[in-house]
């Protein structure tokens, strides 16, 4: 009997494994961090395995390239590829416009490079992650080091004068220690409850001295690929303007889970 996926894990692999569809030999992709993206880069290192797809990648963090690693997969820096084809990752909440909130796993920074250095930005997630308004989830921002509360309350006065619901930016940590990203800076999350204006938000917040990049994603994504655990996906496409739903097979997404 083959290990049971939990339908979150089988909605993000079921997204994971519709998404690699899109990627064709010779391309230049971008590779995602987080728990959505660790499925993406199994299947990718199954489909260059057994299909003998060429690709070369850009791994957006650390641990991801230490996946892909694991996984086959060709990586090289972005400024060696200059520009990608496509870049796959997970987001943390999105809305109908394919905004997007990113950087709970601390990536946002080269998350958003390498998506923005990208012809087309694929999301793969479970359909939980579909909000009608964002912030709900709270919004990443990363800071330098450097003059770390006084940045933190900085960003809270800014948010005061924001179409927001909540003025709290509590600096990351973990074991008690400020979390450090790939880039040496901090992560401040910012619980907002609710984004009534993302765009002047993230204007806003860039604005701030010592903040170096939020996690809001706008016009950037154009496809998210959404997982159900029964098997669906839903594709919503901004390019086309369509939204389209096929259907995966759950249980050899558990099976890969077992072999794991
Ligand atoms: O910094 C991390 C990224 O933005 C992730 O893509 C995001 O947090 C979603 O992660 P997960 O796929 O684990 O839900």
């Amino acid at each position: 009997m083959s290990a049971q996926l939990s339908p979150i894990d089988a909605a993000k692999s079921i997204a994971a494994k519709f998404a690699v569809q899109f990627v064709e030999d010779g391309m230049r992709v971008g590779l995602g961090t987080g728990s959505t993206s660790a499925w993406m880069i199994r299947y990718l290192g199954e489909r260059i395995k057994d299909d003998g797809l060429d690709i070369v990648c850009v791994p957006s963090s650390q641990r991801t390239a230490e996946l892909a690693e694991g996984a086959g997969i060709r990586l090289s820096r972005l400024d060696d590829v200059k520009w990608l084809d496509v870049t796959i990752d997970g987001a943390d909440e999105y809305d109908g416009e394919l905004t997007l909130i990113k950087g709970g796993g601390g990536a946002l920074l080269q998350e958003k490079i390498i998506a923005t250095a990208s012809d087309r930005m694929i999301v793969i997630a479970d359909h939980s992650k579909e909000v009608g308004h964002l912030g709900a989830a709270p919004l990443p921002i990363e800071v330098v080091p450097f003059g770390l509360q006084t940045t933190r309350a900085m960003v809270e006065a800014v948010l005061e004068g924001m179409d927001v619901l909540g003025w709290e930016a509590a600096v990351r940590r973990v074991d008690g220690s400020p979390f450090t990203t790939d880039a040496g800076n901090h992560i401040l999350d910012l619980h907002l409850n609710r984004i009534g204006d993302p765009r002047r938000l993230a204007l806003a917040l860039n604005q701030v001295p010592g903040v170096v990049e939020n996690g809001l994603f706008i016009d950037i994504c154009d496809v998210v690929v959404a997982g159900h655990g029964d098997g669906r996906v839903e594709v919503t496409d901004l390019e086309n303007g369509t939204i389209s739903e096929a259907l995966m097979d759950v249980e050899q997404a558990s099976n890969i889970f077992a072999n794991l």
